[in-house]
């Protein structure tokens, strides 16, 4: 992993980061002295049992909440700057699309809201829509597509204003598997266009290693990281990379961070979702 000094340039800085919730039944730790650094353009994704705190670190980057303690900078300025500033996308889980607005408009409302795009404003949209294949879409309301394609809009539209930075949770939960393999492959390729870094949220390994350079392994309860298993498989990422030997290994490098298994143990049962 890239030095603390090395890594000026970074797309997000999280250094020593705490997380507590205050309920009504009392304390809860979400996150425990949490170090991440994400370089510019690196893809990370961040795994972990269901409830180590992998939303809420997404979360505190966006800066939809505040950590506790310790401090997170994208691209060097404070998490609330970056948000003014609109550094990143965001793409969640649901695709949060608004039901009476077209494709187009979807795509089109943070430009809108930002007054961004200037004059060719429909020039970007036209664009970003064949980036993700609706351009034929581009007049459909978003209950006359499939969940895939509605997730494509979700990405159109956070790519709208060119982040630098992509923060997405689990974005592809909630497709069926062929659809989910199909956004991954395109997710890849646009991020590559776009030389975009991206934090995303996942609970699948194998989504995980086809997507990632590095994969940040998290613990149960309060999260911390546990471990970082580099991937990248760079170029080699294509379909055929999912029935490759290389693929498979960092598939159970990642297991074996999450169970800590050795090796022949880890392969077997992997959720190859
Ligand atoms: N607003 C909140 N108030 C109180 N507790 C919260 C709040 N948000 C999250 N938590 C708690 O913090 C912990 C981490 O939650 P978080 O949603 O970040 O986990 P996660 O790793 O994303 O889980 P999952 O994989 O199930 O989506 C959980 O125990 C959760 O109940």
């Amino acid at each position: 992993m890239t030095s603390e000094t090395e890594s000026a340039g970074a797309a997000v800085r999280v250094s020593q980061v705490d997380k507590v919730f205050s309920t009504k039944r009392g304390r809860v730790e979400a996150l425990h002295q949490v170090d991440l650094v994400v370089e510019a353009g690196e893809f990370v994704s961040l795994i972990g049992p269901s409830g180590c705190g992998k939303s809420t670190l997404l979360r505190l980057v966006a800066d939809l909440d505040t950590p506790t303690g310790g401090t997170i900078e994208v691209f060097g300025k404070s998490a609330r700057q970056a948000r003014v500033d609109q550094d990143y996308g965001i793409a969640f889980q649901s695709a949060g699309l608004l039901p009476w607005r077209t494709v187009e408009a979807n795509v089109e409302l943070p430009l809108q809201l930002h007054k961004a795009g200037g004059k060719d404003r429909a020039g970007r949209v036209a664009e970003l829509l064949e980036m993700v294949g609706l351009t034929d879409f581009a007049g459909h309301y978003p209950d006359q597509l499939s969940g895939g394609m509605q997730q494509r809009v979700a990405i159109a539209r956070s790519l709208a204003e060119n982040p630098r930075l992509l923060l997405m949770d689990e974005p592809f939960g909630a497709l069926d598997e062929m659809t989910r393999e199909r956004m991954q492959a395109e997710l890849v390729r646009i991020t590559h266009e776009t030389g975009a870094a991206v934090v995303f949220v996942t609970h699948s390994i194998p989504e995980a290693v086809f997507l990632s350079d590095r994969v940040v392994v998290m613990s149960p309860r309060p999260g911390r990281i546990t471990g970082v298993v580099d991937v990248r498989l760079g170029d080699q990422r294509g379909e055929g990379l999912r029935e490759d030997k290389t693929f498979f290994d960092a598939v159970t490098a990642v297991r074996e961070e999450l169970h800590g298994e050795p090796a022949a143990q880890g392969a077997r049962g992997v959720d190859i979702r």
